[in-house]
């Protein structure tokens, strides 16, 4: 039910974003796009691989169907496959605002990197590096293909250090242990973002992302069994009243389906609009 003077728009125009009420802000989480390692099906956890070409064009489609959802923070991993997935959606969306990665490691980093222009500053996006995000380290298996791991060790084994909760591989971490690192800062760091009213896209991977997801949609560790993720599919969540509600995928840009979810939404969809007619008729 939409409560109606709270989801009036206090839509401000600036620099051809919209900023919304902060009644409810949005979650995007998309899993890089393809990588050299997952062309050749090799357990890849934390090894940094980069994209396919194939990568880079599901990078590239994911950024057009998420190009009109607003994104003020995104937080990538350590990785190169998620900040390039990151870098390359971005090119696409209609805010054309510049991803900036912040360099907080050191006192020295944050000097260096520093922005002066107020104005220059307002015309990017924060792009925040966690190694917290990584991909499960696979350990023993990292290098090896699936298919054949699966014959040398057992369909059945594979199955459960791939895809079970607790079942560890060999000196690697279980989906468990990848959860403790990567939902403490979810919570941590990006939920306090939400509830600041902030937008946040997060490009992950497949494991660290199954276990966000366990978190958001309180998951079982028999369900989580099951869940699988593509590569470059973005997944779209509403954080209202401390509450996640899952979304689903926006197939395109403009989608009605996804732009009726909320009233916020319609009508950031329909000041989009608007510019774009003001800008035809000019
Ligand atoms: O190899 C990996 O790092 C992951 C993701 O590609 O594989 P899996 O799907 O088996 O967890």
């Amino acid at each position: 039910m939409i409560r109606g003077e709270q989801y009036v728009s206090t839509l401000l125009l600036s620099n051809s974003c919209y900023h919304l009420s902060k009644t409810e802000s949005y979650l995007i989480l998309i899993r890089h796009g393809e990588s050299m390692w997952n062309e050749k099906n090799l357990f890849t956890g934390c090894v940094d691989v980069p994209l396919t070409s194939k990568g880079v064009e599901e990078a590239i489609e994911a950024g057009k169907r998420i190009r009109h959802l607003p994104i003020d923070v995104v937080y990538i991993s350590a990785l190169i496959r998620s900040q390039m997935t990151a870098m390359l959606a971005l090119t696409e969306h209609h805010c054309k605002k510049v991803p900036i990665i912040v360099h907080d490691e050191t006192e020295q980093a944050k000097v260096w990197s520093q922005i002066y222009s107020e104005g220059t500053e307002m015309q990017s996006v924060p792009v925040i590096k966690a190694w917290q995000l990584n991909e499960r380290m696979y350990g023993e298996l990292q290098g090896f293909n699936k298919l054949e791991t699966a014959e040398r060790c057992g369909q059945e084994q594979v199955y459960k250090w791939r895809r079970s909760y607790d079942a560890r591989p060999p000196n690697g971490e279980s989906l468990e242990m990848c959860l403790r690192r990567a939902v403490t800062y979810f919570k941590e760091q990006i939920e306090p973002q939400l509830s600041s009213g902030k937008n946040v896209m997060v490009v992950a991977h497949a494991n660290s992302l199954r276990s966000i997801l366990m978190y958001l949609d309180k998951l079982t560790a028999e369900e989580v069994i099951h869940l699988e993720l593509s590569t470059g599919v973005p997944m779209l969540y509403i954080y209202r009243e401390n509450q996640f509600i899952r979304r689903g995928s926006p197939l395109a840009s403009m989608e009605n389906g996804v732009y009726a979810y909320t009233e916020n939404l319609a009508t950031y969809k329909q000041n989009l609009l608007d510019e774009v007619l003001d800008e035809v008729s000019l």
